[in-house]
């Protein structure tokens, strides 16, 4: 089985996608975090993550940088957000994703494309999504958990860039697809999004099987 979460930055999918994974027996890919490796490497090397030739150049990332704890700070995250708007780059990553979906048994995958470009023929597929503030004031609370100093008015903005880059850019765009189950989470603490999301899977199984 295959299950597909997409959703805007700090939306939650990540911990839906975890959630699921664990409770189906499946291997979890974090997708942003190979545009996170490219950001960090552009960035580490002094180069510019909004030229194409520079951001091509990061996807040489070496695998030990995907357990870089850095490829968490915003700074990578904003990066990253550069450089996936060029199709070069979304090309360069594209067949590890779908070597991963493909995996016997199936997968568990989050990101921006998984349900419409990475495996279109996803078994499930979610779009998570929440208000900008609430997902500044969880990814806040999250970075200052970790001892990162920053501002809620800094996160905000930070997300809402990313969410004007994410979904304007012409290759791949964030955008909900035709087949996937919405899942607002704005009101939602972790626990009833993750039974909610485990709900819509079952609902699609059980659709499938009466097919
Ligand atoms: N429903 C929820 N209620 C409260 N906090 C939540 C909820 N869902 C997730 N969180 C918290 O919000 C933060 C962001 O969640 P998460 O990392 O899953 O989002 P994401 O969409 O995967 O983010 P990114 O796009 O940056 O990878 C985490 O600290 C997580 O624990
Ligand atoms: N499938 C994906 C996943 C991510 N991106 C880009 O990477 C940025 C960081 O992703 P996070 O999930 O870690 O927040 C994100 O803002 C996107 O620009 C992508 O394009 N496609």
């Amino acid at each position: 089985m295959i299950i597909a979460v997409d959703g805007p930055a700090a939306s939650g999918k990540g911990t839906i996608a975890r959630a699921l994974a664990k409770h189906y027996g499946l291997p979890h890919l974090d997708t942003g975090l190979l545009y996170r490796a490219v950001g960090l490497h552009v960035l580490r090397e002094g180069a510019d993550p909004s030229i194409a030739a520079d951001a091509l150049a990061g996807c040489r990332f070496s695998d030990a940088m995907l357990a870089d704890p850095q490829l968490r700070s915003e700074a990578a995250g904003a990066a990253a957000s550069v450089v996936s708007a060029h199709p070069a780059v979304r090309a360069a990553l594209i067949e590890r994703q779908r070597a991963f979906a493909a995996r016997p048994g199936g997968a568990v995958l989050d990101g921006r494309d998984i349900g419409t470009v990475i495996a279109p023929h996803a078994d499930a597929k979610l779009f998570v999504k929440a208000a900008p503030a609430v997902r500044a004031r969880r990814r806040h609370e999250e970075l200052r958990g970790r001892g990162l100093e920053t501002s809620f008015d800094r996160v905000l903005l930070d997300i809402r860039e990313r969410d004007r880059r994410d979904t304007l850019r012409d290759h791949a765009p964030m955008v909900q697809a035709d087949d996937a189950d919405l899942l607002d989470t704005t009101f939602m603490d972790i626990e009833a999004a993750i039974d909610r999301a485990l709900a819509l899977v079952e609902a699609r199984i059980r659709m499938a099987a009466n097919d």
